[in-house]
């Protein structure tokens, strides 16, 4: 992640300049020939790697376990935008009506939210990342790749009904920021797919009083979100399929049964790689 915002900033006076810049002109090309070693992680690998999945998929509680697990930052851009949007900034206003339409952040926003994090992460020193919620458009894909190098694609799978279901079961403490889901999922599994069951992730007694839920996890926004997911960003995944980088994940249920499965499928022990990780 210091690779990507060095090499932003190698070629312009600021990473928001260049990756503005990189929107209107293909200036990116000069610059991939000056990329930076990756993070790589205690096993050898790289660890510069994308969450993608429909709204409600739970690409953030995986990646921020994973993050933890490796030890590399998880930036998720609706996160950026959620606190852009709470900032009183003259983004703000702007910010609030596209999310609460379910609509895609320009380009050019995200961009500028995104640079900026990696900015602020340089300067901490951190290296590698793990990205959840960009890229979204394949426009946005195209822009990532020419200013880094993607090693692994993670791909995260629900059917729909347990997606909105999700989504409406989702609420976040105020105070310590952690995210829980009341709904209990019962799903029976259609075209031969199997059954899924996720029980409620309740919040501890200390979080009860300070639940909120997010304005665009309404019913109407969620489904609007979904449609815009399959227009937008399914694309994304064909754009990395192609590549060869597209790992698909289809969630078997809840985060008990769900977390050993994905631990394995990404090839990481979880005891393993805690101890050599902080070896
Ligand atoms: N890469 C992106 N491009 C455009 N808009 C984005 C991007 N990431 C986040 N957003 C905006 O922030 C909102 C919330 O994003 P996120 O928390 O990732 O929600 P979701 O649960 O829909 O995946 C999105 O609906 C969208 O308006």
């Amino acid at each position: 992640m210091a690779a990507m915002a060095r090499l932003f900033r190698s070629s312009s006076s600021s990473a928001v300049s260049f990756l503005n810049r990189s929107l209107s002109t293909a200036a990116a090309t000069e610059l991939k020939s000056q990329s930076l070693p990756p993070r790589i992680d205690p096993k050898g690998r790289n660890v510069q790697w994308v969450f993608l999945g429909c709204p409600g998929v739970g690409k953030g509680t995986y990646a921020s376990r994973l993050s933890t697990l490796l030890g590399v930052p998880h930036i998720a851009t609706g996160d950026l935008v959620r606190e852009e949007l709470s900032s009183a900034g003259p983004l703000s206003k702007q910010l609030e009506e596209i999310v609460n339409q379910g609509k895609l952040v320009s380009d050019e926003i995200i961009i500028n939210l995104l640079s900026k994090r990696l900015e602020v992460g340089e300067s901490k020193g951190e290296a590698g990342f793990i990205l959840d919620g960009f890229p979204r458009t394949v426009r946005q894909a195209e822009i990532l790749t020419e200013v880094t190098d993607i090693d692994l694609v993670v791909n995260l799978k629900l059917p729909e009904n347990v997606l909105l279901e999700k989504c409406l079961g989702r609420r976040i403490c105020s105070q310590c920021g952690k995210n829980f889901n009341v709904a209990c999922i019962n799903v029976k599994g259609e075209n031969g797919n199997p059954d899924i069951s996720m029980a409620p992730l309740l919040p501890p007694p200390q979080c009860v009083s300070k639940l909120i839920t997010r304005s665009d996890d309404t019913e109407t926004i969620v489904k609007q979100r979904l449609r815009i997911y399959d227009e937008k960003s399914q694309p994304v995944e064909d754009f990395y399929r192609s590549q060869g980088k597209l790992l698909e994940f289809d969630l078997p249920g809840g985060i008990p049964e769900s977390w050993p499965k994905l631990l394995e499928a990404l090839n990481l022990d979880e005891n393993e790689d805690k101890q050599s990780a902080t070896a």
